[in-house]
């Protein structure tokens, strides 16, 4: 027999590549009685009533929140204040309130100041996702074998964080707490500055006048190649997240910048020692993340290199 419903009435605000990407994955696991939606962009809920991946959308979040005992927002990192202060009087009391941004101690400063102290607030981040942005781009297995990171306050209702495990593991990903703080740094190290030196380096491939882009684009090997797909990802989501982990993404680059001055003054004085010690100590740690992923939520970066199914 399947398990029964983890919520009665679920409102996703925000129907991009994660907020679909949560529709689709909660009506195919059963995890929801009724979904709604909303979304800021009027093509966008029409496109949502195509597809036909909620049971109800709605115009503005205040009427798509009303009788939800949960409700995750899914907009850009910018704009979690400015949704929550429209719904903050519209929540249902004793509904769990959560979000999937990729920065968390601005999202929470943004929210929090606006929510009523009768809804439990959980913030998350589910570590997961492509280049591609949109309604049409979110899949249902898009959570399956990944980490969630939630950030919740220390008093937080134990009973509301158990069940809001349970939906993400039901939406097949595996949930870890940490701080807001320690989040942005861990994910300004692993996600937010590899994407910054992804824009930098397809920036810079583009501006070098003696090389022409019908070159860039003949000659892109492995390493260029796989730059391109991360700068390929949605310029205003990317914007926000960059502006509201600005003290993490800065203390992260400082160092990074320290350590490529590092590698540039080896290769000018033809240090090779000094180069291949770093990348036979890189290389392990390659190593270690694949030997780790086959027991633990290792993602299939292969699986997301296409479009995702349709
Ligand atoms: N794309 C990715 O790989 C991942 C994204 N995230 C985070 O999840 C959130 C959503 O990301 P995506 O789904 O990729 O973005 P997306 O660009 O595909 O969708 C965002 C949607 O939010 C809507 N929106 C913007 N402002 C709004 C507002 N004020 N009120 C209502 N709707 C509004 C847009 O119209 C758009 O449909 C972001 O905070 C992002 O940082 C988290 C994990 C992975
Ligand atoms: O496509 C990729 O390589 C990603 O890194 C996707 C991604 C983007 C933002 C997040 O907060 C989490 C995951």
């Amino acid at each position: 027999m399947p398990d029964a419903p983890l919520f009665d009435r679920l409102c996703v605000i925000g129907i991009g590549l994660i907020g679909s990407s949560i529709l689709r994955a909660a009506r195919a696991r059963g995890l929801v009685r009724t979904l709604v939606a909303s979304d800021a962009s009027a093509a966008v809920r029409a496109r949502v009533g195509e597809l036909g991946i909620a049971d109800e959308v709605r115009d503005s979040p205040a009427e798509a929140v009303e009788g939800a005992d949960a409700v995750i927002l899914c907009v850009p990192s910018g704009a979690f204040g400015a949704v929550a202060e429209a719904i903050g009087p519209h929540l249902k009391p004793g509904a769990v309130v959560s979000d999937t941004g990729s920065v968390k101690a601005s999202v929470v400063a943004q929210m929090a100041p606006f929510l009523p102290a009768n809804v439990h607030f959980i913030p998350a981040h589910p570590v997961a996702g492509t280049e591609y942005s949109g309604p049409d781009a979110g899949f249902a297995e898009l959570f399956d074998n990944r980490w969630c990171i939630f950030t919740p306050a220390a008093d937080v209702d134990a009973g509301m964080l158990a069940r809001l495990k349970a939906f993400w593991e039901r939406l097949g990903s595996r949930v870890e707490t940490m701080t807001p703080e320690h989040h942005d740094l861990v994910l300004a190290i692993t996600s937010h500055v590899p994407h910054l030196i992804a824009y930098n380096i397809v920036g810079t491939a583009d501006d070098l006048e003696a090389v022409t882009q019908s070159e860039v684009i003949k000659f892109s090997a492995g390493g260029f190649r796989d730059f391109t797909r991360i700068a390929a990802s949605d310029p205003t989501m990317w914007r926000d997240i960059f502006l509201n982990n600005r003290k993490a993404v800065l203390e992260v680059l400082g160092r990074f910048s320290e350590d490529l001055a590092y590698l540039q003054r080896a290769i000018r004085w033809g240090e090779g020692d000094k180069l291949f010690e770093l990348f036979t100590r890189t290389r392990a740690v390659r190593r270690s993340i694949i030997d780790i992923g086959q027991e633990t939520a290792e993602p299939d970066f292969g699986r997301h290199h296409g479009k995702p199914p349709a």
